[in-house]
């Protein structure tokens, strides 16, 4: 179920999720992992049939935004479009992005089994800052950096984003961008900026309720939509 219109919607809180979800695991509703897929479905049902040539730019971060991502990943290239993933944190599963650096993915999550498997299908990966390299064009950048896990400033994160975005811009690209579950650069349960330039995002696809900075979103004329991924009693 799909709700984009302005009715009252209940918001819950990033701890009301996890213990939604928990809930729904420990009732044997569902595993992590079929909520990531389902997570991820969604967000590749809410992006529109282009005509090719399609780019698919995935940034995945270190978390389960990040898992997402990987997901929407391989969806979308099992749709044809080519598909970029750029991730922070991922060395341990994609050696090509060098060295571990200070931020690295947990090990033994649902995210860690989506990238795996985005790799043994042979997806690959390239760090950030490789963004400067994405050739101008039609552009979807699918943002799974940060979600609902955010809680701290990530200017850092954003800033290879924002670089090649300007160079996009200037070379007259048609970008549209996608937020997977919350922007990067947002804290979901008091709507507070975490970054000086938070991702900006035409379209945000939550999951199961809006949080509150959904409606901060909303009321700043960003598209909310939000899927339903089997977590109701
Ligand atoms: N069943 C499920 O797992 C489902 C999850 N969904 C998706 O999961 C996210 C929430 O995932 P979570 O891992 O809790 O949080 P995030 O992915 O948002 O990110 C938190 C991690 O990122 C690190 N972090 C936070 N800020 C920064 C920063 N500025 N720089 C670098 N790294 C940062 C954080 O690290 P800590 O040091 O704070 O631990 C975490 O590692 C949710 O939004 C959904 O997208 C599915 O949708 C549903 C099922
Ligand atoms: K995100």
């Amino acid at each position: 179920m799909k709700r984009t219109g302005p009715e009252v919607v209940q918001l819950v809180t990033s701890a009301q999720m996890r213990a939604i979800e928990n809930a729904a695991m420990a009732a044997g509703r569902a595993t992590g992992l079929q909520l990531m897929e389902r997570a991820g479905e969604a967000v590749a049902a809410a992006v529109p049939d282009w005509p090719a040539p399609r780019l698919a730019v995935v940034l995945c971060g270190p978390g389960n935004n990040g898992g997402d991502g990987f997901v929407v990943a391989r969806l979308l290239a099992g749709r044809g479009w080519q598909v970029q993933v750029f991730a922070l944190g991922w060395e341990a599963v994609f050696p090509e992005l060098g060295p571990p650096g200070l931020v690295r993915a947990r090990q033994g999550t649902d995210a860690v089994t989506n990238a795996r498997r985005w790799r043994d299908e042979g997806g690959s990966c390239r760090p950030l800052t490789a963004l400067a390299e994405v050739e101008a064009g039609r552009i979807l950048v699918v943002d799974a950096l940060l979600g609902i896990g955010q809680t701290r400033p990530c200017d850092e994160l954003l800033e290879p984003y924002w670089r090649a975005r300007a160079r996009w811009d200037r070379a007259g690209a048609e970008v549209r961008t996608l937020s997977v579950d919350v922007p990067t650069g947002f804290d979901c349960d008091s709507g507070a900026a975490l970054a000086r330039r938070p991702f900006e995002a035409d379209l945000v696809v939550s999951f199961h309720a809006e949080k509150p900075v959904h409606a901060r979103l909303r009321a700043a004329g960003v598209a909310v939509t939000v899927a339903d991924i089997g977590l109701s009693s």
